[in-house]
Order: structure tokens, then C-alpha cells, then sequence
């Protein structure tokens, strides 16, 4: 072929110029388009908008930490009760006015009874847990569970929990003997302490975190949150694509972590079965539901069979078919590991986040010192279960540290009912995005005045009674609230009790004051921690 006759095949370069520029207008009026979702609607928004990433640029990039970029979008719809933001293209809502908040969270939790991040077990063979599940296969297991953490529960577990501080306790001692005073990145410390805790009181096992560097349980615990490239990408796409997840088949959790906790959990239940001793642990709980569950369909296995046998002349035996039983296997384990994930981290960071405050305000210190001293001598010098409710300004100072650094700073509820927004003409279309800045809201001085002082008083007698409702949710609100609230708050309050009375804490040179933050943790958790702890020597 002739090169004449090549360049006369090829489209001219008007025909090429008109398809770039019909395709870049395509490509602009799409964008708009997207982008003028809520101001058709009525629904103010952030300034200024970056295309394409919409208002979450930091996020994408890893640049500011998730917490901080929702607070300021929070900051930027001051004024509004609520407004829109873009991730991406995709719409949001984020929710700002506590009453609002309730009603969404309370009043009209039939509309929201979802979070938007369900998982299909082609992600995980541990996605049936609490945290994902969605509408009434999520009421079901949470009904079954909220008694697993009972006053009656929790106080059979203070013995697992005494343990534990014995543990840490020991490690201390050591650390300090001879006088010397020690120092201690305490985000690793507690992070230890409470990967043992919930061990011994999920599992019932002895994870030794503490006193072995080389903890299998820890070394695992440390891959869950570490922030990967990957990871980074899978929470892109679970927010904002989540059919992409099994479309490319990403799995949601890492493959040695899935296996690791299969193992541990069939070895535990295979070693209970060979054993008389009744344990006193989530996982045991587990169990009895779905044995519970298991001889209640078998017995109304039998009067349908017998009904059926009187009707047809012949029994059916209606469990071979596993779909009937809500406690399978998946649903043990997957409840078992959420609970290890959700229960370590959250409480590590809130507890060195408090010694970290404890470190700043020996005043605070002092007084909380002061309290656990005269309560244990009303206890005979223990500090059991009912000891440990008696701790009114420990309280207080949990209380504040939840309030100035709330571990889990975003709430997120989906529609998935159309609701119309009270007092306006919006109707929030199902399957919309909610989100709640929990930091944001704790910190906005209308709510809080000097936000960034940390005052345990906030949370004491009259001042407590005028925290404005909705206003103060660092363990969420509604039915679905953190259902181990008052499992974190015992664990935290007993460790601290027994800190605060060994031990005076001080800042040391490697203190980083303010606390510097992760950008690419999901969690609003700090790097390191470090304080310095002073045994108190008793004459
Ligand atoms: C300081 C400690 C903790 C904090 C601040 C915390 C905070 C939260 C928050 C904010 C939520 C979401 C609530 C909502 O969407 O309204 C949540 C849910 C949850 N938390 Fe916690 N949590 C803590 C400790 C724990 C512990 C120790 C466990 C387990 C032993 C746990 C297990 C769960 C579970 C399973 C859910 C999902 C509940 C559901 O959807 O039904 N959390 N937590």
C-alpha cells in the first residue's frame, strides 16, 4: 500500500480534534452534573470542591488523617444543621446538629439501620459479624449477643481481668526496680495489655503478649492496623464502590489474618469439648447460643416432623438444611474475631491517650489517685467489679479523654428507607451515605467551650447534666451502639486504678507534645506515646 494512500485512511485532524473536545464536554458536564447533586436539591456544600476528588483530596492522598479532613468539613458547613460533600463523585451527607442526630440515630433508626460497609463472604470467610451485618440478620445476632455483656457477664470476667493487670503489673515492676524510673511508649504498652485482655476474655487464652516481644496474638493484632497500600485501596473502595470489592474479587481481610484466627478458634472449641471446665469467655457464650439455637430448632424439628407425620405419614428432619440456624459456624467465628479487632485497638489508644493527659495534669493525677486510694479502703483494699463503679471522677477522666480523642471518630449510617430530613424539603434518597464527625462535634466550642483543655469536670454533677444530648457519642448512639461500652469502660477504669495508685507519671524528652497523628490510620490514633512512670514508694 501506498503511503498516500495510509494518511487518505486515517481520520482528518478536524475529525480528531472534534472527538477529544466532544469527549472532554462529555467528560466536564458529567462532572458537573455530579457535582450539582445537593445544590439541586437545596443542600449547601463545602466551598471548594477539587476535581475529581471532590472534597476528601487529603484522604486520597494520605496527606491529613481522617479525622481531621471530616472536621473540617464539618468547620465548613458551620451555620447547618446538615450538608453535602462529594468523595470522588459520590455524594454524602454529613450530619451535624446533635438533635438531628438523635433523630436519625434514635428516633428513625428504621431508616438507618445499616452502615455502608457490608461485606459478602467471597470478601471474607469472617464478614458475618455485628459490624457489618445488615438489616434483620444484624437485629437477630445483636439480640442474642447484648447479653454477653451483662453486669452478671462482666463480673464473672474480673478474675480474666485481674490477671491480666498482674501481668502488667510484673512488667512495671521490673521495669522500674531499683528505683529507676521508666520510660515507656505506652501506645505499645497498652496495645499489649489489651490484646491479653480480650484474649483471655474473648478466647479464654493466654496470649502473653507482655512478657513475649514475639507474641503470635500481638504480631497479628499489629497486621490488622497496619496501613498498607493495599488496605488504603480496599477502604477506597468499600466506601465508595463497594460492588467493585467482589467484582475484582478484593478480599477485606488479609489472608493470614482469616487463617489465623480459623486455626485458633477450632483448636479452642476442639479443646473445650475434650474438657469438663466451664469457661467464662465471649467465645464460650458464642457457643451456648448456638447450641441453644441448635437444640431449639431440633426440638422444633420434631413437633413439625411429628405434625408432619401425622399430616403426610412420614417425617422430614427440616435441620439437615444449615440456612436455618443464624449461629453457624462463620457467624461464631466471624462475632469471636470482630470482637479481637474492635476491642484492642479502641481501648490501647484511649488509654494512652489518658496517660498521656494523666503525664500533662499531675493535679488531675493527684486527685484521681486520691479517689482510688479511699475506695479501695472501702473495699478492703480490692478494687473489684463494684469497687470500680464507686470511681466517679475516674469516670470523669475517661469521660474527657473519650471526649478530646474519641478512637473511632466517624459514624456512618446508610439510608435504606427514603426519609424526609425534618423542618425542609429534602427527602435523603435510599442508599445514601451519613456521616457523623464525632470529633468534630466534641470539639465545637458551642457544645464544649475551650475545646482543647482536657477538664474531667465537664463530666461531674450539674455539668454533666447540661451536655446537650447527641452531642457527646464517642461509642455511637441508637441500637447500634458499641455493644461493649461498658466492657471497655470496666477494663480501662480497672488498669487505670491500678496505675495511678503505684505509679506518679511524668512527660520525658521523647514525649511528643502535641500527640502527632497517623494520615493513614483508620482510627483517630496517635504514633507513639511515650511517659515516664515513677514507682511510689509506701512507708
Ligand atoms: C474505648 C473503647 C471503645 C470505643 C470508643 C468504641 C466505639 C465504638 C463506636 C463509635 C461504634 C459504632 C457505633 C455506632 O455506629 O453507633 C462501635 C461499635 C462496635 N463496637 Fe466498640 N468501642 C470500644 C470498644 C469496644 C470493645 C472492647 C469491643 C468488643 C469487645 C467493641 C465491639 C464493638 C462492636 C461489635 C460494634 C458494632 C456494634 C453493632 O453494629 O451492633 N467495641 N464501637
Amino acid at each position: 500500500m501506498s503511503s498516500s494512500l495510509i494518511l487518505s485512511s486515517l481520520p482528518s485532524v478536524t475529525t480528531v480534534l472534534l472527538v477529544i473536545s466532544s469527549f472532554t464536554l462529555f467528560v466536564v458536564f458529567y462532572i458537573r452534573s455530579k457535582y450539582s447533586y445537593w445544590e439541586r436539591r437545596g443542600v449547601p456544600t463545602p466551598r471548594e470542591v477539587d476535581v475529581p476528588f471532590g472534597h476528601t483530596k487529603d484522604l486520597f492522598f494520605r496527606r491529613t488523617p481522617m479525622t481531621f479532613v471530616f472536621q473540617r468539613i464539618y468547620d465548613e458547613l458551620e451555620g447547618h444543621k446538615f450538608g453535602g460533600f462529594y468523595q470522588l463523585t459520590k455524594p454524602f451527607l454529613m450530619i451535624r446538629d446533635p438533635e438531628l442526630i438523635k433523630s436519625i440515630f434514635v428516633k428513625n433508626f428504621s431508616h438507618f439501620h445499616d452502615r455502608n460497609n457490608k461485606m459478602s463472604e467471597e470478601m471474607s470467610s469472617l464478614s458475618s459479624h455485628l459490624v457489618s451485618l445488615t438489616g434483620q440478620r444484624w437485629k437477630n445476632v445483636r439480640y442474642k449477643l447484648t447479653p454477653t455483656f451483662s453486669s452478671g457477664k462482666l463480673r464473672a470476667m474480673q478474675g480474666l481481668m485481674q490477671e491480666c493487670i498482674s501481668e502488667l503489673a510484673d512488667y512495671l515492676d521490673k521495669a522500674t526496680a531499683d528505683g529507676e524510673n521508666s520510660e515507656q511508649n505506652v501506645k505499645e504498652l497498652m496495645a499489649k495489655f489489651t490484646t491479653d485482655v480480650i484474649g483471655a476474655c474473648a478466647f479464654g487464652l493466654n496470649c502473653n503478649s507482655i512478657r513475649d516481644e514475639n507474641s503470635e496474638f500481638r504480631r497479628i493484632g499489629r497486621l490488622i492496623f497496619k496501613p498498607s497500600m493495599g488496605a488504603h485501596i480496599r477502604s477506597i473502595c468499600r466506601t465508595l464502590a463497594p460492588k467493585l470489592m467482589s467484582y475484582l474479587k478484593l478480599r477485606s481481610i488479609n489472608p493470614e489474618v482469616e487463617q489465623f484466627f480459623w486455626t485458633v478458634l477450632k483448636d479452642t472449641v476442639k479443646h473445650r469439648e475434650s474438657n469438663v471446665n466451664k469457661r467464662n469467655d465471649f467465645l464460650q457464650l458464642l457457643i451456648e447460643v448456638q447450641a441453644e439455637e441448635i437444640k431449639h430448632t431440633r426440638s422444633n424439628d420434631h413437633q413439625n416432623g411429628d405434625q408432619a407425620e401425622t399430616r403426610n405419614g412420614h417425617a422430614k428432619n427440616a435441620i439437615e438444611t444449615p440456612k436455618d440456624i443464624l449461629f453457624t459456624d462463620t457467624v461464631v467465628a466471624s462475632n469471636a474475631f470482630i470482637f479481637f479487632i474492635a476491642g484492642f485497638e479502641t481501648t490501647a489508644t484511649t488509654l494512652s491517650h489518658c496517660l498521656y493527659e494523666l503525664a500533662l495534669h499531675p493535679e488531675i493525677c493527684a486527685k484521681l489517685r486520691e479517689e482510688v486510694e479511699s475506695v479501695k479502703q472501702l473495699h478492703n483494699g480490692n478494687l473489684d467489679y463494684d469497687a470500680i463503679k464507686k470511681l466517679v471522677y475516674m469516670e470523669a477522666v475517661i469521660s474527657e479523654t473519650l471526649r478530646k480523642d474519641p478512637p473511632a471518630s466517624l459514624l456512618v449510617r446508610r439510608c435504606t428507607e427514603a426519609f424526609k430530613m425534618p423542618d425542609t424539603s429534602l427527602v435523603v434518597e435510599e442508599g445514601t451515605t451519613l456521616f457523623v464527625s464525632i470529633y468534630a462535634l466534641h470539639h465545637d466550642p458551642k457544645y464544649f467551650p475551650e475545646p482543647e483543655k482536657f477538664k474531667p469536670e465537664r463530666f461531674l454533677g450539674e455539668n454533666k447534666d447540661n451536655i446537650v444530648p447527641g452531642s457527646y457519642i464517642p461509642f455511637g448512639d441508637g441500637p447500634r451502639i458499641c455493644i461493649a461500652m461498658r466492657f471497655a469502660l470496666y477494663e480501662m477504669k480497672s488498669v487505670l486504678a491500678y496505675i495511678v495508685s503505684n505509679y506518679t507519671i511524668h512527660t520525658c524528652e521523647k514525649t511528643s507534645i502535641p500527640l502527632k497523628y497517623n494520615p493513614r490510620s483508620g482510627l483517630h490514633s496517635p504514633l507513639d506515646v511515650w511517659v515516664q512512670f515513677k514507682r511510689i514508694v509506701r512507708s
